[in-house]
């Protein structure tokens, strides 16, 4: 379980949240300005709060009163951005390793495999990240969070940078990681129908205030 309550000012900005999520997939949506960035790098740890508690299955990652932060590299939390942000010099398989190797975790050919089919990039190994098409280069970032066995993936507009035709050939495969890879993530989006597909908890924030929770029906119609 996801347990958020904090507040946050930034600039003339200030994020006060407050929800808990066993969902699978929790979508957080909201439009440009929210505060939906903010609140995940303050989950993911890149961010401090300024007041509460932040914890995941019961372990606390950031509680203001009792000064505890755990930093961003303990936090054992994937992250993948809207640009895949892939190391350009590395190939494919070298960049699927960097989480595992930055985590010190154990080679697992097993794992290895099973991510690679699981997001069909196996025949992409050998390549750089600028022979990659942007969907691709999205599904090895994915690849990339897994493998370094993250207890929660933050998933920040993963899909915004693609056109539409992309959207709709990655999309089957978040669906299939939240239906396989046992990991709960964090979804970030202003797109009601993309998280209408993907999320099994909404948290909705405007203006920096969480303003519906709930199931997708939580979502403004089509
Ligand atoms: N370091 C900062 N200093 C001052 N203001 C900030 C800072 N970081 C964010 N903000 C402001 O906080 C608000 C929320 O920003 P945030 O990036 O979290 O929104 P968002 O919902 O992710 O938006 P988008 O969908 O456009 O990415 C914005 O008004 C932004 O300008």
């Amino acid at each position: 379980m996801l347990r958020v309550d904090i507040t946050k000012r930034l600039g003339e900005f200030s994020l006060e949240a407050s929800f808990t999520s066993e969902g699978r997939v929790t979508g957080l949506f909201g439009a440009s300005g929210a505060g939906k960035t903010s609140l995940i790098n303050m989950i993911a740890g890149l961010l401090k709060p300024d007041r509460g508690i932040i914890a995941i299955d019961g372990e606390t990652l950031d509680d203001t009163a009792k000064r505890v932060h755990v930093p961003a590299h303990r936090r054992r939390i994937g992250y993948v951005f809207q640009d895949a942000r892939l190391f350009p010099h590395l190939n494919v398989a070298q960049n699927l390793d960097y989480g595992r190797r930055m985590n010190r975790l154990a080679e697992d050919p097993a794992q290895f495999k099973r991510v690679t089919d699981l997001l069909d990039i196996g025949h992409l190994l050998d390549r750089r990240p600028g022979k990659l098409s942007g969907g691709e280069r999205q599904r090895v970032a994915l690849g990339r969070a897994l493998l370094s066995k993250p207890r929660l993936l933050l998933m920040d507009e993963p899909l915004g940078s693609l056109d539409e035709g992309r959207k709709v050939e990655i999309l089957p495969y978040l669906v299939r990681l939240r239906d396989e890879a046992n990991v709960p993530m964090v979804y970030v989006s202003h797109d009601a129908a993309e998280l209408r597909q993907l999320a099994t908890q909404i948290v909705m924030l405007r203006g920096g205030r969480v303003t519906a929770l709930g199931g997708v029906k939580v979502l403004p119609g089509v």
